[in-house]
């Protein structure tokens, strides 16, 4: 019987009939740890002021056996910042299964990226490396290019079912919600490690879907 294992992350089944392949599994749970590891220091303190050495030490490795796993600390950023934006098809998936209108599954994944946000140090890291982005040398993904087509196909089927204010231009809505979002993620950063973040998005939130609605 196929079943998921438990560590790798994305999951990924195994037939557990035959059970994981040791070495195999051992490796990919090794992987998710390093990466949990380093996504903990970026939050924390930051690119610069990690090193491999650091997330060696956290996991109780050495600095080459987290080398076998990740080429650089550059590597390990790129895997940080890839991992906080896979959070959000997920997400997505999770959200769709509830059968929301369009307009609410937009409001809802914005919702639940607001408690990510809190909660969520991969998010959090990926956060903080892509404010980092001009020290990093490496090709980090583009950010707010993904939730601003996310949230634009959303709002498009919104406006083509008459659920969107008269006038409101999907696209255009899409870029207001996410510099909303993003200013909004940052100043409760800054005041209050996102502690409050959910309060501040139901209120940015609230007021941009009041005004998006028909
Ligand atoms: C949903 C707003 C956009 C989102 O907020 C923080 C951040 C990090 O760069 C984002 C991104 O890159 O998509």
């Amino acid at each position: 019987a196929a079943c998921t294992s438990a560590t790798a992350f994305p999951a990924r089944t195994i037939d557990c009939a035959r059970g994981p392949a040791p070495k195999q599994d051992r490796s990919i749970r090794t992987k998710a740890l390093v990466l949990r590891a380093a996504a903990e220091l970026f939050a924390a303190r930051g690119f610069r002021h990690t090193s491999v050495k650091d997330v060696a030490d956290r996991v109780e490795m050495t600095k080459g056996a987290v080398y076998f796993h990740y080429p650089s600390k550059e590597s390990l950023a790129v895997a940080v910042v890839e991992h906080h934006y896979a959070r959000w098809p997920e997400l997505l998936e999770e959200i769709r299964e509830e059968g929301l209108s369009p307009l609410d599954t937009a409001a809802e994944m914005l919702n639940r990226a607001a408690v990510a946000f809190r909660d969520d140090v991969v998010v959090q890291a990926g956060a903080r490396l892509q404010l980092e982005r001009p020290e990093i040398d490496a090709t980090l993904p583009t950010p707010y290019v993904d939730w601003t087509e996310l949230l634009t196909g959303l709002l498009t089927a919104a406006r083509d079912e008459g659920r969107l204010r008269e006038g409101v231009e999907p696209a255009a809505a899409a870029r207001s919600l996410v510099a909303g979002f993003f200013g909004m993620q940052h100043i409760s950063d800054v005041l209050e490690h996102r502690a409050d973040i959910v309060e501040r998005w139901r209120e940015v939130g609230g007021l941009m879907f009041f005004a998006l609605r028909a």
